[in-house]
């Protein structure tokens, strides 16, 4: 009888914390849901904003959904500004063209930093698109002039080189099959090109897949973010101390290899540069920070004011960006455009022979005393493929890759388009997102933007001119891309030289298809026929 009291007593425990678990958690949970969401309408409400309520981006995601397209659907129905909740914070989405440029550009001091996105990752957490304030204005304002026309014009054999190891590898695979998964030869060209860039090191990723700076570096791809990693980003936006406290680190193996060989190069460049003479100049990304910071090093010190170096870890940071911002980027960039031409043919027949025409005039120039097209094409003579430049435009606003960027206000400030139609208060803490994809897709900024059509870039059309606030694939103002020339000279040599030899079509199995990585649309395999002219 006692027995059975025990046995009955201990059933009823076990039922309470079954009802616990399943009824009293969840309720707590939907309570802490809903009390939120209640506090950010009234917030909305004291701010003149609309209130729209959002799913967090992460749930979005495990649902099998995009959340690109739930903005989208809650622009159509809220309008091009309201306020929704994410992780505790007050969100503001901004579609409007002019309130997202005063946001990047004329109050920029007011929306100087991304959301948190620190996780106590001594790598990941001096990243330029982590870091804040001070630490990022420092470190900007020498990573910026790694990228200047000067520097970058050095960097152009190196992609000669990587572009002929793409055209072989890609004859190699059309002999065998003319279907060929466009995603491999690109995502190739684009990792050979940023070894050799940001490192100075040669590769061969197509024949050399085995190699430990590939499979490591291919770690920090997007692709390569569990779910649990990405909803550690999420946390770490609206709890950064817990997330601290978890003691997160990404990819830790990768990170340690990749900073590990950075820290070598680093090392044998700083003692190289003490010994070589002035006028050995830098041709990688590692060289080109040491000199800028040389270079900078000097004028500081004339003008009596004191120079902060760029400490080690701040360093192999930067190197390792390339692969965590650089690589999906600018390979999705490339592979959007082939697949838009191979859907436009009679757009890829005009690309392709306006690429034949502009050669043939730059041979004209050089009295026909040279015939190699990777000789004529120089950094300087690529502003005339104007065709090309419209075609790669078009690409990214038709299939816009980076589909939010954000911001959060430093301080209290009131909004207002010029014809005072919008207005609405941001307060201290609260984050703007500006999608990009919405802009670039509005018939109010771009006329007919469901279809291809390169020529809207070209600097002879007037008759149909679009909303230029508008077009923002890199961002906006001192915190856009801060690679964006290199991404483009990237894109640019390799659509080039693929468009001038080769006929990219359609092809039974060609689907297009992504996943979304964070804040961006990077598509799947792409499989496509290729016949060489
Ligand atoms: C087609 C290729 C690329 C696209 C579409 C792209 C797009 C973007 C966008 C939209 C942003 C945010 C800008 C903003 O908030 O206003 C950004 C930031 C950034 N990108 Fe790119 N990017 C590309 C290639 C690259 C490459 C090759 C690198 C190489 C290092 C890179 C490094 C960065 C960094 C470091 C930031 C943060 C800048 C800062 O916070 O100051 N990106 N990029």
């Amino acid at each position: 009888m006692k027995m059975s009291i025990s046995l009955f007593s201990l059933s009823l425990d076990y039922v309470s914390y079954v009802i616990g678990i399943v009824v009293i958690i969840p309720l707590l949970i939907w309570a802490i849901v809903e009390l939120n969401e209640y506090r950010t309408k009234q917030q909305c409400k004291r701010q003149n904003l609309p209130y729209a309520r959002v799913p967090a981006w992460n749930f979005v995601a495990l649902f099998g959904k995009r959340f690109d397209m739930v903005i989208s659907d809650t622009i159509r129905k809220h309008g091009k500004v309201f306020g929704f909740n994410m992780w505790n914070h007050l969100n503001i989405s901004i579609a409007d063209p002019e309130l997202a440029q005063i946001v990047c550009n004329r109050e920029f001091t007011k929306f100087a930093n991304h959301h948190n996105m620190a996780v106590s990752d001594p790598v990941w957490d001096n990243f330029l698109f982590v870091l804040k304030d001070e630490d990022w204005k420092r470190l900007r304002a020498i990573i910026s002039p790694t990228f200047s026309t000067g520097k970058l014009r050095k960097m152009k054999p190196c992609l000669d080189d990587t572009i002929k190891l793409m055209a072989k590898n890609l004859d190699e695979k059309i002999l065998k099959n003319p279907a060929v998964n466009m995603k491999e030869i690109v995502g190739a060209y684009t990792m050979d090109s940023i070894i050799q860039i940001s490192m100075g090191i040669k590769i061969d990723t197509i024949h050399d897949p085995n190699n430990l700076i590939i499979q490591n570096a291919s770690k920090l791809f997007g692709q390569g973010m569990s779910f649990t990693e990405l909803t550690i980003f999420a946390l770490a936006t609206a709890f950064p101390n817990f997330v601290k406290l978890l003691g997160f680190k990404f990819q830790a193996e990768a990170m340690k290899f990749l900073a590990n060989i950075s820290r070598e190069i680093i090392q044998k460049k700083r003692e190289e540069m003490k010994i070589r003479s002035k006028s050995q100049k830098a041709s990688n990304f590692i060289e080109l920070i040491l000199e800028v910071e040389q270079e900078q090093k000097q004028v500081l010190e004339q003008s009596g004011k004191p120079f902060k170096y760029v400490n080690n870890d701040e360093l192999i940071a930067q190197c390792i960006t390339f692969f965590t911002a650089g690589y999906d980027t600018t390979s999705s960039a490339i592979l959007f455009a082939i697949y838009l031409l191979a859907s436009n043919p009679d757009k890829q027949e005009k690309l392709h022979q306006s690429i034949i025409d502009t050669i043939e005039k730059l041979a004209k120039q050089r009295d026909g005393d040279c015939d190699d097209p990777y000789e004529l094409i120089t950094f300087d003579s690529l502003n005339n493929f104007e065709y090309l430049n419209a075609v790669l435009n078009e690409s990214m606003r038709s299939l816009t890759l980076v589909f939010v960027i954000d911001r959060v206000a430093v301080e209290d400030v009131r909004l207002e388009t010029s014809d005072k139609k919008i207005w609405f208060d941001v307060r201290k803490g609260d984050i703007i997102r500006i999608p990009p994809i919405d802009l670039h897709n509005d018939p109010e900024n771009f006329c007919d933007p469901e279809k291809f059509i390169p020529e809207r870039f070209l600097a002879e059309n007037t008759a149909k001119p679009f909303n230029k606030m508008a077009f923002m694939p890199f961002g906006s103002g001192p915190r856009k891309c801060v690679a964006t020339s290199l991404a483009l000279l990237e894109a640019k040599m390799a659509l080039l030289h693929l468009f001038r030899m080769y006929r990219f079509s359609l092809d039974p199995k060609t689907k297009l298809d992504y996943n979304v990585i964070l804040d961006s649309l990077i598509p799947k395999d792409i499989i496509l026929r290729v016949d060489k002219r």
